[in-house]
Order: C-alpha cells, then structure tokens, then sequence
C-alpha cells in the first residue's frame, strides 16, 4: 500500500514541485530517525496467553528468513503498524510534515500499553483476505463491561480498510454498515476477517465477521465499501 502512495506521489507532478526532494528511503544519506519505527504490532506484556496463542499461530503461517536468508513463501503476511503509516513510504517524510504534522493513527495513539487497541493484523494475498486479531483493552468501555460499539467500528473500519489499502492503494471508506450480533466483554480477544467480495471500477466491497477466536461465537458481521483515491484527494479540504 505505502508502495502505491510512493507510486502515486510520483505521478503528481504538482506535489512534486513543491517537495524540496523525493529521494528512496535507503538513499538517503541523512536518515532523521534515531532508531526504527515503532511496530505497535509486535507481541507487548499486556497480551493475554489466548492473544498470544492465535498470534503464533498466524506468524507460523508467515513469510519467514530462513537461516541461510532465504525467504520462505508462505500465503500469510503479518504487517507492520505504524503510529503514522505514510511518513515511513518513500518520500512520506515529507508528505508526513505537509498534511497535519501532528496527526497519529486513531488506533495507535495511546502510549499505555495494552489500554486501549492491541491488534495485529495479518493478510492473505492470493485469498484477498485478513485475519486481525484484536485484544480490546479497559478503555473501549461502552455499555458496562462491554466493549463501546464505536471501538468495534474502528476496528472494523480499520481492519476493512487496510485490506482494501493492501490490495488497491489509496482508499477512503465511503460506507460501513454493521450488525452488533452479541455484547463483547472488556478484554476479550476476537479475530476480525475481512475478505474482499468485488472490485467495481473505484469501488472495493468487503465483508467482514467478527468471531471468538475459536470462531464459535459470532460478535459483528458488516460490510464495508472503499473508493480508491488519488493522494491529491487527500489535499482537496485541507484548509
Ligand atoms: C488514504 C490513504 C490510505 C492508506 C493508509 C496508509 C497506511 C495504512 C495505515 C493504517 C491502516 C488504517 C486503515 C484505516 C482505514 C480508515 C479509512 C478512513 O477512515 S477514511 C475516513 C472516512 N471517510 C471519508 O472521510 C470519506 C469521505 N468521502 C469522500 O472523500 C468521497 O465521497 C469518496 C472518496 C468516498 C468518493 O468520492 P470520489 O469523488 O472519489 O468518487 P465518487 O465518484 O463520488 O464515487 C465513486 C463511486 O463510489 C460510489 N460511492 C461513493 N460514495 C458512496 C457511498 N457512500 N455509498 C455507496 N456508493 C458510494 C459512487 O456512486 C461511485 O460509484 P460508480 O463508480 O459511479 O458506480
């Protein structure tokens, strides 16, 4: 996905006459982070045993470096979460300080550890699908005890949307439309899926379920629908 915003950025010649340079990451001489990233994906002390049960469970079925630095292929992908995803494409530095530089990812704002969203999400290319999976923290309480609805559409939109992201570039949700099957308790881990269901020139549909891990309860089902965008889209209301 950040392959297509670095694609997309070097198709706007507009945005590109007012970037002082757009150089490859791995080119640049001067590289203004300390240290990596943080992956707010990777396994914390707040992960309850299930969380990290279905965690391991997903990575065994993943791309791994095999001793000699071979890449095995396997259909699974575990991706990255970053506090503010375009700033680490190629040239997103820059785009990162023209639009809003002090925002950060809704779900990944929170330095408390384990208070809020845990989640990891990991993606299926060829079956264009993902499986998320998703410890709701003591901070997403809605109705006592239970998990606050909007957190559970955050999720899902971002859970939708990240596979949308994946598979076409740049989109935007254009709607989202969920049933609240059964409460979820506070603390609880779930696994998202979400699959793709049809492109339609712009449009992604996908569907999405959300389910106990052992997929016998059924919490959420939606559908979502993503319009791929241009990033001058992105410039078109800021003031
Ligand atoms: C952006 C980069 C993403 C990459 C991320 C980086 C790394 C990943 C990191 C972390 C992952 C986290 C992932 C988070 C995901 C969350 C995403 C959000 O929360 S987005 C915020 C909420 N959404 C809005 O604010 C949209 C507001 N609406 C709009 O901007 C426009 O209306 C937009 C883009 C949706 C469509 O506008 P048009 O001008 O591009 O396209 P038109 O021509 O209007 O529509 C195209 C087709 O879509 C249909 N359409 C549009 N809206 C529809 C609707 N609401 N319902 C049904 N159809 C609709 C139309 O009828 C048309 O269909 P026909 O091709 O003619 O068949």
């Amino acid at each position: 996905m950040l392959g297509h915003i670095a694609r997309s950025l070097g198709r706007l010649q507009l945005l590109q006459s007012s970037l002082p340079s757009i150089r490859p990451v791995s080119t640049m001489a001067l590289w203004p982070f300390s240290s990596q990233p943080r992956d707010f994906s990777q396994p914390n002390s707040t992960w309850s045993p299930e969380m990290c049960k279905v965690y391991d469970h997903y990575n065994t079925l993943c791309d791994t470096d095999t001793e000699n630095k071979e890449r095995k292929r396997a259909p699974w992908r575990k991706l990255p979460s970053y506090n503010r995803s375009i700033k680490y494409a190629t040239g997103g530095i820059h785009l990162s300080k023209m639009i809003k530089a002090q925002a950060r990812l809704f779900t990944r704002n929170i330095k408390e550890q384990g208070a809020t969203f845990e989640y990891v999400v990991f993606v299926n290319k060829e079956e264009k699908r993902c499986v998320c999976v998703f410890q709701a923290g003591h901070l997403l309480e809605g109705a006592p005890g239970y998990v606050h609805g909007g957190a559970i559409a955050t999720m899902i939109d971002t859970v939708t949307g990240t596979l949308a992201g994946f598979l076409s570039g740049p989109i935007m949700t254009a709607n989202l439309n969920i049933n609240y099957r059964n409460p979820m308790p506070l603390g609880s881990v779930v696994l998202i899926h979400s699959a793709l269901d049809q492109i339609e020139r712009k449009k992604q549909f996908i569907t999405c379920k959300v389910t106990s891990t052992d997929e016998s309860k059924l919490y959420t089902e939606a559908t979502a629908l993503f319009v791929s965008i241009s990033v001058d889209h992105l410039f078109g209301s800021q003031n």
